[in-house]
């Protein structure tokens, strides 16, 4: 075991890794609640889960460490007190900051053993779940459409999202939709108590924010460049308060804020460009105009802890000039044709997930980009995709880097 958190790059060889096997939350999901739950349909639960052992064997086949969050955190949560104090806070954040339904809520879930209660959580609560035995007007006026006391995080497979390794530090996020905001007081548990963390990771940004920032958005490019995208999930100020802090207190001293359209198809940058080896990046066309151009922002460490800011429109230029490079091979999803790009990027096509330079895990279904990759010279390992998919995020999304080794 390797403690602490070292990502100096999207592409040095994958050490270990944290993933979340999909649970029962994943058949908490109707129709009716899929827009607000953030997936446009239900996978088939069995299939996921084998679909994601095999991505998880896939991993530990390269001899890559795969760590659970579900199970880092009933580690953290061992201790009855820290226990105790998150129960509070994860039911506060559910709707429940005091009265029947709360203490009914601590009751139920306090009396479970540890990894119970966490994956109860992730799965949601259910009103028949629990007795209210003394009803109070918050518990008797309860909105009885809604099924749940506390709603599942069918998406805490996109372990990507709710934090960001970057460096030895983490950011653990605010993020955008309430249907994911809980999440990441999970990481904050983790990151706090599991003594493979605790008191050894600088947390750059934390969750106390009003601004919004998800992991899909941040991408570590080298020792010192970050990209960040200015997307759905993630705003520019959010963007500008992390850039302070790792300005002032980590290596990092440039941010490339890209701007990406505002929508649920391409929500992270990490959907529509991903770095894949030292000079070469996949990226959906639609986020380029007819010239190639894509408005970004260089963010660098000015005077007096103020930050500068210089825009540009040519990425591959940028992209040149942070890296150090004197080429850069931009390898379009679906090879840009105007029907295989877009279908291939709702699944994913885009969203690979390096495990060392030159080297991809991607979504088998994507068949024209895996291909188009391979003569690029990239060795690409394919996973099953049928259920995973269906999620609207790939092996990128579906993973959380906690150890690479550096690159030169
Ligand atoms: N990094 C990513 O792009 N993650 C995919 C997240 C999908 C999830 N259904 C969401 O909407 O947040």
């Amino acid at each position: 075991m390797t403690s602490g958190i070292h990502v100096t790059s999207e592409i040095g060889k994958l050490k270990t890794v944290m993933l979340h096997r999909p649970g029962k939350e994943i058949e908490n999901i109707t129709p009716d609640y899929m827009e607000r739950l953030l997936f446009d349909d239900i996978p088939y639960l069995p299939i996921a889960q084998k679909e994601h052992d095999y991505f998880a064997q896939t991993l530990r086949d390269q001899g890559i460490e795969v760590i659970y969050f579900e199970k880092l955190a009933a580690e953290a949560l061992a201790d009855e007190k820290i226990r105790h104090e998150f129960l509070e806070r994860m039911i506060a954040e559910s709707g429940y900051i005091a009265g029947a339904t709360k203490e009914a809520l601590m009751e139920y879930l306090g009396s479970m053993n540890v990894q119970d209660m966490v994956n109860k959580i992730i799965e949601g609560v259910r009103i028949e779940d629990v007795e209210i035995k003394n009803p109070d007007l918050q518990s008797l006026s309860e909105d009885t459409d809604w099924p749940f006391l506390m709603d599942p995080m069918p998406n805490a497979y996109f372990t990507r999202d709710p934090q960001a390794s970057i460096g030895n530090g983490i950011s653990i996020n605010r993020m955008t939709f309430k249907a994911r905001q809980r999440e990441s007081l999970i990481t904050e548990y983790i990151i706090k108590y599991n003594e493979r963390f605790a008191g050894k990771v600088p947390v750059w940004r934390d969750r106390n924010h009003a601004t919004h920032i998800e992991g899909g958005d941040e991408l570590v490019l080298s020792n010192h460049v970050l990209a960040i995208g200015i997307s759905q999930r993630t705003t520019a100020d959010a963007i500008q308060d992390i850039a302070k802090n790792l300005f002032k207190d980590s290596d990092y001293d440039t941010i490339i804020a890209i701007h990406i359209p505002h929508n649920h198809a391409m929500m992270h940058l990490d959907t529509v460009f991903t770095m894949i080896n030292y000079d070469q990046f996949t990226v959906h066309p639609a986020i380029l105009d007819e010239d190639g151009k894509v408005d970004n922002w260089v963010l660098h460490p000015g005077k007096d802890g103020e930050i500068t800011i210089e825009h540009h429109t040519d990425i591959k230029e940028v992209l040149k000039k942070a890296l150090n490079k004197s080429e850069i091979d931009l390898i379009a999803t679906g090879n840009g044709d105007k029907i295989i790009a877009p279908r291939e990027q709702w699944n994913d096509g885009s969203n690979t997930l390096a495990i060392a330079p030159g080297e991809v895990v991607t979504y088998d279904r994507n068949y024209v980009s895996n291909d188009l990759l391979r003569k690029h010279g990239i060795l690409v390992h394919e996973v099953r995709s049928s259920e995973l998919s269906r999620g609207r995020g790939g092996p990128r999304c579906m993973s959380c880097p906690i150890v690479r080794e550096d690159i030169d």
